[in-house]
């Protein structure tokens, strides 16, 4: 049996958002800046994407939308749009961030740190959250942007977006939430959360990789990070991928509505509950950040004795698909910097097992993987010359 359960690394697209981008390779294939009828053809089902990724996070009918090729591109567009702006062109020269942000914020911020920008990276408290009032404290009178992720990608911990969204406006200060892990699997809203700028991807919900987009509320400027042909008014220069468009907006329409997002609470979350159970009944294992206030789909789990790889390696040759964390880090056998903001030890960094669902995930399949990984951790920790489990007498001993 096969079991994916990476879905935070990336899904499967939908076969029924693979249906809605099929005529846009080899049927309604124009230029979608051609005045002739092959462009025109591709206008109404982009303008069909457009209202849906409006609607799925309520942004506003003035407010921008732009596509891009992935979160990453949108986060830079944000985050170096706001230091042409704000920094270079303005009287401002600070961001707040924090430690536990994607590599796509904090590279970014380097970058800018080595231009002469001041960087405050804020820690997670002991439930592996950004407090509000931290972010309160760091804003400065130039401050440019806050940029607060909100979900985490390795832990699933929701951040308190609408609180620190309040409080930017009060200062205000813009305002910009990676929203790549939120999508899908949580109510977002851009106009609750006192939002400027939001970025997204695809990939995260079902749709295709390669496409994401860049929300901008409207007044709002923001300097493009491509510049060339006219596309997108200007904001994001280069032919639009309109298959991958059309196969975002289905995915967002079908990710984000109520039944879904009653699916992923429910159905979702119980399948993680039951993963996230079975595993703790082991001695010595943890959930990192904490179980409150998470995505439904996320477990991020320590297992004392087991190093993350050999658990992966096992799970894989099972036809189990996990993560030792973020897959953008997947190669690097360092500690995972997330975990150790998480407050973990030097050993737990190592020893984490990132497990998210999604809602093709069925318990068939996660009954199989507890019983793989239960077995997997018996035979690791039996061959760790490092792991000696002394059972207390109520134990079964591992
Ligand atoms: C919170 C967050 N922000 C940005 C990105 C980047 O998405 P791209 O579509 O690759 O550009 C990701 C992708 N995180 C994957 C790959 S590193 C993970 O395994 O956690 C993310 O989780």
């Amino acid at each position: 049996m096969e079991v994916y359960l990476d879905n935070n690394a990336t899904t499967m697209v939908d076969p029924i958002v693979f249906e809605e981008m099929k005529p846009f390779f080899c049927e309604t294939y124009g230029n979608p800046n051609s005045l002739h009828r092959f462009g025109a053809g591709t206008h109404p089902k982009m303008m069909e994407a457009l209202d849906y990724l409006y609607t799925g996070i309520n942004a506003d009918d003035e407010d921008d939308i732009i596509i891009t090729s992935n979160a990453t591109e949108s986060i830079n567009t944000v985050i170096k749009g706001v230091w042409v702006d704000e920094i270079l062109n303005g009287n401002k020269n600070h961001i707040v961030t924090s430690e536990v942000e994607h590599p796509a914020v904090t590279a970014a911020c380097r970058f800018l740190e080595a231009q002469g920008v001041s960087v405050t990276y804020l820690p997670v408290n002991e439930n592996g959250v950004i407090e509000a009032n931290t972010v309160k404290e760091n804003i400065k009178d130039d401050t440019a942007l806050v940029s607060i992720m909100w979900a985490n990608n390795e832990t699933g911990k929701l951040f308190p977006i609408e609180e620190i969204g309040k409080i930017c406006k009060e200062a205000n200060v813009l305002f910009h939430s990676d929203a790549t892990q939120a999508i899908g699997k949580v109510l977002v809203d851009v106009q609750k959360a006192n939002l400027d700028f939001m970025s997204f991807s695809a990939h995260k919900f079902h749709g295709p990789k390669g496409v994401g987009g860049t929300y901008i509320k409207k007044g709002v400027k923001l300097t493009p990070l491509l510049h060339g042909g006219e596309q997108m008014g200007g904001k994001r220069a280069g032919t639009v991928d309109v298959a991958s468009m059309v196969g975002m907006g289905y995915a967002m329409h079908l990710a984000t509505n109520e039944m879904a997002l009653a699916y992923e609470d429910n159905h979702v979350r119980k399948l993680r509950d039951r993963l996230e159970n079975a595993i703790l009944e082991l001695p010595e294992t943890l959930v990192i950040g904490g179980t409150e206030n998470r995505t439904p789909n996320t477990t991020l789990i320590s297992i004392r004795g087991v190093e993350g790889e050999s658990m992966l390696w096992d799970l894989n040759q099972k036809g189990i698909g996990a993560s030792t964390g973020s897959a953008c880090a997947s190669e690097d056998l360092e500690a995972n910097p997330v975990m150790n903001a998480f407050g973990s030890d030097s050993e737990l960094a190592h020893t984490g097992v990132r497990f998210s669902l999604s809602r093709f995930n069925t318990q068939e399949q996660i009954d199989y993987a507890i019983e793989v990984i239960v077995n997997a951790v018996k035979r690791l920790r039996n061959l760790s010359s490092s792991y000696a489990y002394a059972p207390k007498s109520h134990e079964s001993g591992l």
